[in-house]
C-alpha cells in the first residue's frame, strides 16, 4: 500500500513539475514562509515576556525589539509577496490543466472521445475540479502540509529538546515528576492523542468521502445532462414543450435528486462527526501541553516567557501533524480525480496512431480508395458496412444513395477517420489512412454533416471557423451558399451572433438558413475533398435548386461526395454509388443505372411517381372529393 502511495505521489509530483518548473520550488518557498513567521513571533513573545518580568528597562530592550519587529515585518512582506505570486501561479495552473483537458477532448479521435474509459475519466476529473480543484489543490492542500510538518518537526524538536534537559529548582513532588523520565513520556502521550485520533478519524472520514465522491460521479453526470442539456440547453427546448415530457422528466429528475440527497446525507453527516472528533482531540492536547509547561514553570525549570514560546512551538507542531493527517479525509477523493486527470491526458488514442504528414499538393491529386472495408459499430450485432471496394476519382462528383440505414453516413465516418474499419483498409495515395497524422488528415476534408451544428458565435466565426477570419472570403462564402441576403438583414451583419445563448443581440436562423451557413463554412475551408451529407435536406425546393446550380462554384475542382435522398439531385453527380444493407449494390451514371433494373431505378421511380401528371391529377381529384 505504501508503495502504491509512493508511486502515486511521485507520479503527481513528476506531472506537475513537468507542467511547470516553478511548481515545486514555489510551493516549498511558500510553505517555508507560512512556517517561519509564527515561529519567530513565538520566540519574540517569549523573549519579551522574560525580559519584562526580569525587570529590564524599556530603553535596554527598545533597540533589539525594533530590530526584531523590523525583521518580522520584512519577512512578512517577503512571505506575502511569495504567497501572492503562488496564488496567481496556482490559478494559472488550474486554468492550464483545464485548457489541456479541453484540448485533448477536442483533438482525440471520436473513438477515444466516445470510449467509456475516456468519458469516465473526464467525469472524475470534472467532479474533482468542481469539488476540490486540481493540481493546485494538490500543491496547496497536500504537498504544503508535508513541507510544513517537516519544517515544524525540525524546528520544534530542536527547541523542545532543550525543554527536556531543563531541571527544576525545587524539591517538591511536582519537581520530581518534571525532572523524571515520566515527564517526556506524558508529553509524547499528549501529542500522540490528536495524532492517533486524526489518523483514525481521517481514515474513516476519507472512506466515507470517497464513497460519496465515487457515487457522485454518475449522479453529477445525470444532473448535468438534465439541467444543462435538457432544461437549460436550447437543443431540447422545443421538444420539451411540444411533448408532454413533464411526467418523464420530473420522474427522472426526482430519482437523481433522491440519489444525490441520499449520498450527501450518508456521507457528510458521518464525516462531520469524524472531523469534530479530530478537533476535540487537538483542543484537549493543547490544554494538556499548557498544564505540562505550567508544571515546568511552577517548579522553576523555565521562565514564564518560555511557557509562551514552548506552547507556541508545541501547538505549531500539533497543528502541522493534524493538518497533514486531516488531508487523509479528502486526499483519496482528490487522488482519484488527479489520477483521472493524468490518465485522461495520457490516454493513448487508438484512432490517432499515425504520424505521417499529409503532403501539401496544389494540384489536389489525393487518391482515396476503400479496399474490402467492413465495419461494425461497437456493441452492434450487424455490420454497418460489408466488403466495400471504392476508388474515388480525383475531382469527380460522387453521389451516395441508398435506403435509410444502408451505410452511407458510416462510409463517410470511416473516410474522415471518425471511425476505423473493423477490417480492410482505406488508402490515401496508396498509404493506409491510419498511418497519417489524424489532425492533418482531417484537414483535407470539408464536410456538412447531416447533424451539422453552428456555434453560438457571430456568423463570421461560424463560417471561417478560425480566430483570424478573412472577412471578404466569408462574404463570398455566404453568397455562394445563398444566405448573404439574410445575413445582410441581421442587426450586425456578419458580426451577428447566431442564437442568443451567449449574447442578447444574437439572432436565430431557420433550419435551412443554418444549413446554408454550414455550406458556406465548407466552401470557406477550401479543402481538397468536400462532403455533403444531405446538404439540402432543410432547403426549400428553390434553394435546393439554386444550391445545385451553384455546385460548380461550391465544389470547383475538388473531389465531392454527397449523400442525398432527393434522387433528382443525383443527376448533378458524374458517378452514383448505391448502397444497400452496408454493401455497394450498384455503381454507374444516372443514365446507365436507369437503364438497368435495380434499387436505383426503384428509388428514383418511387420518388418520381409523386410528380407524374396522372398521379398529381388523381391526388387533386381525391382532395376535391374529400373537400366536398
Ligand atoms: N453508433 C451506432 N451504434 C450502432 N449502430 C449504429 C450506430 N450508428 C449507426 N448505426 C447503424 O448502422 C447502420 C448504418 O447507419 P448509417 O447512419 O450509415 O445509415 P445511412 O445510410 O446514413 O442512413 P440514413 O439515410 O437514415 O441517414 C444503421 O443500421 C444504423 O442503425
Amino acid at each position: 500500500m505504501l508503495n502504491k502511495f509512493k508511486q502515486t505521489y511521485v507520479r503527481y509530483l513528476r506531472f506537475v513539475q513537468q507542467l511547470d518548473a516553478q511548481a515545486i520550488p514555489l510551493t516549498i518557498a511558500n510553505a517555508v514562509g507560512q512556517v517561519l513567521v509564527p515561529y519567530l513571533t513565538f520566540i519574540l513573545l517569549g523573549w519579551l515576556l522574560n525580559t519584562v518580568i526580569a525587570g529590564t528597562t524599556i530603553k535596554a530592550i527598545a533597540l533589539p525589539l525594533v530590530g526584531f519587529l523590523a525583521l518580522i515585518f520584512v519577512l512578512q512582506v517577503g512571505v506575502a509577496a511569495i504567497k501572492d505570486h503562488y496564488n496567481r501561479f496556482t490559478i494559472h495552473l488550474y486554468n492550464r490543466i483545464d485548457a489541456m483537458v479541453a484540448d485533448k477532448e477536442r483533438k482525440v479521435s471520436l473513438q477515444l472521445f466516445n470510449a467509456p474509459t475516456f468519458r469516465k475519466a473526464y467525469a472524475a476529473y470534472n467532479q474533482g475540479r468542481t469539488y476540490f480543484g486540481s493540481f493546485d489543490r494538490f500543491l496547496e492542500g497536500n504537498l504544503t502540509p508535508v513541507i510544513n510538518l517537516a519544517l515544524a518537526l525540525m524546528i520544534s524538536l530542536t527547541v523542545i529538546g532543550r525543554l527536556l534537559f531543563t531541571s527544576s529548582e525545587q524539591p517538591s513532588a511536582l519537581a520530581r515528576f518534571a525532572d523524571s523520565p515520566a515527564y517526556p513520556l506524558v508529553l509524547i502521550a499528549i501529542i500522540g492523542l490528536p495524532v492517533i485520533v486524526s489518523i483514525w478519524s481521517g481514515r474513516k472520514g476519507g472512506r466515507i468521502l470517497q464513497s460519496f465522491f465515487t457515487g457522485n460521479i454518475q449522479i453529477n453526470r445525470e444532473y448535468d445532462y438534465y439541467f444543462n442539456h435538457v432544461f437549460a440547453g436550447t437543443e431540447m427546448s422545443k421538444t420539451l414543450r411540444v411533448y408532454d415530457t413533464d411526467d418523464l422528466m420530473a420522474h427522472r429528475l426526482k430519482a437523481v435528486n433522491a440519489r444525490g440527497f441520499e449520498n450527501v446525507q450518508r456521507s457528510y453527516t458521518k464525516s462531520t462527526a469524524f472531523t469534530a472528533l479530530g478537533g476535540t482531540a487537538i483542543a484537549l492536547a493543547t490544554g494538556g501541553i499548557y498544564v505540562m509547561l505550567a508544571i515546568k514553570s511552577m517548579t522553576g525549570a523555565i521562565a514564564v516567557g518560555d511557557v509562551v514560546m514552548y506552547a507556541g512551538f508545541f501547538t505549531q507542531l500539533i497543528s502541522a501533524v493534524a493538518k497533514l493527517l486531516s488531508i487523509n479525509g479528502w486526499a483519496p477523493s482528490l487522488n482519484q480525480a488527479l489520477t483521472a486527470t493524468i490518465d485522461l491526458l495520457e490516454m493513448p488514442d487508438p484512432g490517432a496512431h499515425g504520424t505521417l504528414p499529409i503532403e501539401k499538393r496544389h494540384d489536389n491529386q489525393y487518391q482515396l480508395e476503400f479496399h474490402d472495408v467492413s465495419f461494425q459499430y461497437p456493441g452492434a450485432k450487424a455490420f454497418a458496412l460489408q466488403h466495400v471496394n471504392l476508388k474515388l476519382a480525383i475531382g469527380q462528383r460522387l453521389a451516395l444513395v441508398g435506403p435509410n440505414g444502408s451505410g452511407k453516413t458510416t462510409l463517410i465516418r470511416l473516410l474522415t477517420r471518425l471511425d476505423q474499419p473493423t477490417s480492410g483498409t482505406i488508402t490515401l495515395n496508396g498509404i493506409d489512412i491510419q498511418k497519417y497524422n489524424l489532425q492533418e488528415y482531417q484537414q483535407i476534408f470539408a464536410a456538412v454533416f447531416q447533424d451539422f451544428k453552428l456555434f453560438a458565435l457571430p456568423v463570421v466565426d461560424n463560417v471561417a471557423a478560425s480566430a483570424h477570419p478573412d472577412r471578404s472570403r466569408v462574404a463570398a462564402a455566404l453568397k455562394i451558399a445563398g444566405v448573404d441576403d439574410r445575413v445582410h438583414r441581421m442587426n450586425q451583419g456578419i458580426d451577428t451572433p447566431i442564437t442568443r445563448e451567449l449574447d442578447t443581440h444574437g439572432e436565430d436562423v431557420s433550419g435551412g438558413e443554418a444549413q446554408k451557413i454550414a455550406i458556406a463554412r465548407a466552401w470557406y475551408k477550401d479543402a481538397p475533398f468536400i462532403i455533403l451529407d444531405e446538404p439540402t435536406a432543410a432547403l426549400d425546393p428553390i434553394s435546393e435548386y439554386e444550391t445545385y446550380q451553384h455546385l460548380d462554384d461550391l465544389i470547383a475542382a475538388k473531389t465531392a461526395i454527397y449523400i442525398s435522398h432527393r434522387m433528382s439531385s443525383t443527376r448533378f453527380a458524374a458517378r452514383i454509388v448505391v448502397l444497400d444493407h452496408g454493401q455497394i449494390v450498384q455503381d454507374g451514371t444516372h443514365t446507365s443505372l436507369m437503364r438497368e433494373a435495380g434499387l436505383y431505378r426503384d428509388l428514383f421511380n418511387a420518388q418520381a411517381q409523386y410528380y407524374t401528371k396522372e398521379r398529381i391529377a388523381k391526388e387533386r381529384k381525391n382532395a376535391d372529393l374529400a373537400y366536398q
